[in-house]
């Protein structure tokens, strides 16, 4: 792809439908852009990119592409850095071999992602694949803290025209169910890092015998960094599910797990598996040899196992006694019988919380209609904000969303920070005995005794990171005088180590009277008071809270979290805009596919671009540029204001109709300013060709609607195809062209 060294600004190249958008929204930012001499460039962080890029030797000169992701990675490290970013695929196992599958298929010579590696280097393969699963994007990125929040104008849009909210029942089944203990909130312990402490750490098991074995070394631990470890039963957790089952069977409701195997991308799809081995326990017990023999791994989930055992019918048929004899499961698609357990990447925690809550606690099941659900979500660390929800509109029914207030967060993600960091520091016990972590001078700092199978993490947050977000934190509150809540919890240790940090540093600016430290259960229950009353919150937040709660609020008050402003303010001095909170949404590819009609909302991206464009202003002193982002607020303002976002049904204006309306109000708002003449005299032309050919473009982009459409591929698309579909005006064409 076409990459400039003097961009100003990077735009990324992703996956699915965010992708799609990009091929119509595009071409317009850079003609645009181009007028201000504006060069933007473009980085390829796509997943197909990513594969690519990890196995040059396997393909031929014209295969091969330069690994954007680490020149990215080396960018937000400057002060030089204006990046939007667009959310992109975190594969799951089964997507990436999927894609690995596609390009094999286009003639890319790729290995095949070894399930079981054996020998050398089939583990070298596995190594290479495994850095390039889960969320291997958005770590590296995000060199800075977390400010993500409504827009004024899209909130008095969502205020004016509410979109539909589930009736909530005060006597709803729906729950969420968690393990009453030896967890990872029960078995954390945290310590901030003393300068005695510093330097390179190891974490070793020690067997019964005594014997150890590194399982991390090359790790180290700075000053001031806080560094926890903690652990799951892999025994408790498997007697919770069990259990789980049975008590939704017996509520009459349908059970659903809650993870995110995405960004945690080592704990949570062990944790999935056990879920799945839970469900078919009976079959996992009779069969367990035959189903090793035939390479099933739970941690796939439940599609991929069905597709190894289907040649049997005994397995076939003790799985369908088994379903058969189980409570009702919470479908992702019910027309195709794809349920919760099919793939650890279907149903993620951030997105699939809120959409049950919005939907007044239901879920679909397997005839396709809306039940109570119990909401399994294992763990208690973060659970409780959901239950808390949960308890809240079941006493005072949904949210009114046309008089709501809006919570906003503050997030603490710097430097992979907390869970989110953890990839290379998590393990599954080897064997009954002792987890620890070594410290450079000898001490050790953490012990866990685990058995066979537990799920052993440490997690750290380092210190200029977490003072980073301290002063993020009260930016934005001296600058709303909104109620402002740190969601730490003082009974869990590491909220209390980051509490040492918090305090202080509030004290020394003379604010601590305008914040508050709640745990996540009680600031969940205030900040819904808050916003009910019609008034604004400041979540201060960790990664992870960070993450759910920038879905959780947003899908309520505003129908999705496509809408958000997403600002990554770099430590280093440069900007990173990501674009809303929501993911690549898979289904509206799927629906362009079959009948050429994509609801991709690119609010985000036109809040993102705004953004750029006015700290390209203030960043390089260019004025043009300030002149094209107030412009770019101005259009994003007008299809507030004229209802041009797209609609989901087919023969309804999409996404590609949206951007004409942008584009179009862009135009005019940069024809009619007054702040620069030659850009006012350049864009009027092209404002009075948008307005006059308004018919004529928007009879092209319906005519192309209604019939499938053709991409070349789905992880790794043709982008000549993808330009024919996604820009079917000619008329708009030889206008932007
Ligand atoms: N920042 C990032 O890079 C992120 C990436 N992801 C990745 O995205 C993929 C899908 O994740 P999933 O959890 O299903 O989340 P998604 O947000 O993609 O999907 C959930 C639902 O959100 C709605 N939605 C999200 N964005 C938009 C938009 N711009 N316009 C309209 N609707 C939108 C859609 O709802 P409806 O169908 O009701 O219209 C969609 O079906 C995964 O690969 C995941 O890892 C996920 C989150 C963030
Ligand atoms: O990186 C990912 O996998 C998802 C990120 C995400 O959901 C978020 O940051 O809100
Ligand atoms: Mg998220």
């Amino acid at each position: 792809m076409a990459d400039k060294s003097n961009s100003d600004i990077l735009y990324t190249i992703v996956d699915e439908a965010p992708e799609l958008a990009s091929a119509s929204l595009l071409p317009i930012i850079r003609t645009f852009a181009k007028a201000a001499d504006i060069n933007v460039g473009t980085k390829d962080i796509s997943l197909a990119a990513r594969i690519i890029s990890t196995f040059p030797e396997s393909l031929t000169d014209a295969q091969r592409q330069a690994n954007d992701l680490a020149e990215l990675g080396e960018l937000v490290k400057t002060p030089a850095a204006n990046v939007i970013k667009l959310p992109n695929i975190s594969a799951s196992v089964p997507q990436l071999v999927a894609a690995v599958t596609e390009l094999q298929s286009q003639g890319y010579a790729l290995p095949d992602y070894p399930e079981e590696p054996g020998t050398d280097e089939e583990k070298a393969i596995r190594a290479r694949y495994d850095g390039i699963k889960g969320s291997a994007v958005n770590p590296v990125l995000r060199e800075g803290n977390s400010d993500r929040r409504a827009a004024k104008a899209v909130k008095n849009y969502a205020q004016n025209n509410p979109h539909s909210m589930g009736k909530w029942a005060s006597d709803s089944k729906t729950k969420v169910s968690s393990m009453p203990g030896n967890d990872f909130y029960a078995n954390e312990k945290s310590a901030t890092i003393t300068a005695t402490q510093a330097g390179d750490a190891k974490i070793e098991f020690v067997g019964k015998d005594g014997a150890v074995t590194v399982l991390k070394d090359g790790w180290t631990l700075d000053e001031g960094t806080v560094a926890d470890a903690t652990f799951m039963s892999a025994k408790a957790l498997g007697a919770f599910l069990a259990e789980a089952i049975t008590d939704t069977k017996a509520d009459g409701t349908m059970f659903s797990l809650h993870m995110k195997a995405t960004m945690m991308k080592v704990s949570d799809p062990i944790i999935f598996g056990h879920a799945v081995k839970a469900w078919l326990a009976p079959v996992f017990e009779k069969f367990g040899a035959e189903l090793d023999a035939l390479g099933v791994n739970p941690n796939s989930g439940m599609g991929d196992l069905l597709d190894r055992v289907a040649g049997s019918a005994e397995i076939m048929a003790a799985i369908d006694a088994v379903t058969a004899d189980r409570p009702g499961m919470y479908m992702v698609d019910s027309d195709k019988g794809i349920t919760n357990l099919h793939v650890p990447s279907d149903v993620i925690i951030d997105a699939s919380m809120p959409a049950v809550i919005r939907a007044g606690g239901k879920g679909w099941d397997a005839a396709g209609d809306k039940g109570d659900t119990n909401c399994v979500i294992p763990d208690r660390c973060y659970a409780t904000i959901y239950d808390e929800s949960i308890n809240f509109f079941k006493a005072n029914g949904a949210l009114d969303v046309t008089t709501a207030g809006s919570v906003a967060n503050v997030g603490l993600m710097a430097q992979k920070a907390e869970e989110y960091g953890s990839h290379p520091t998590t393990f599954e016990a080897p064997a009954d005995g002792t987890i620890r972590i070594v410290l450079a001078n000898g001490e050790t700092l953490h012990s866990h005794d685990v058995e066979t199978g537990d799920i052993w993490r440490s997690c750290t947050a380092k210190k200029a990171p977490i003072e980073n977000w301290i002063e993020l934190a009260m930016d934005r509150q001296r600058l709303t005088g909104s109620e402002a809540i740190f969601w730490l919890d003082a009974n869990r240790a590491h909220d209390a180590q980051l509490i040492e940090y918090v305090e202080p540093a509030l004290e020394a600016a003379g604010v601590s009277d305008k914040f508050q430290i709640m745990a996540p259960r009680e600031a969940t229950a205030q900040s819904l008071k808050t916003i009910t009353a019609g008034n604004d919150s400041i979540a201060i937040t960790g990664n992870v809270l960070r993450d759910y709660l920038t879905d959780l609020f947003p899908i309520l008050e505003l129908g999705t979290s496509a809408k958000m402003l997403s600002i990554v303010k770099l430590m280093q001095g440069g900007g990173l805009f990501e674009t809303g909170a929501g993911g690549s949404a898979p289904k509206h590819v799927q629906q362009l596919v079959e009948e050429n009609h994509l609801r991709w909302d690119s609010m985000g991206e036109f809040c993102a671009l705004g953004e750029s464009l006015n700290f390209l202003a203030d960043a390089q002193g260019n004025a043009k540029a300030g002149v094209l982002g107030v412009a770019a607020e101005a259009a994003t303002q007008g299809i507030l204001d004229h209802n041009r976002s797209p609609s989901r049904k087919v023969g309804e204006p999409d996404n590609r109709d949206s951007h004409y309306w942008f584009a179009r109000y862009w135009a005019e708002a940069l024809a009619s300013q007054s702040d620069d003449a030659d850009l006012a005299a350049h864009f009027a032309p092209m404002a009075k060709a948008l307005a006059d050919g308004e018919a004529a473009i928007l009879g092209e982009l319906a005519a192309a609607q209604g019939k499938p459409a053709d991409l070349g591929g789905y992880f790794h698309t043709d982008p000549a195809k993808a330009a024919l579909v996604m820009r079917p005006s000619t008329t708009l064409n030889a206008i932007i062209d």
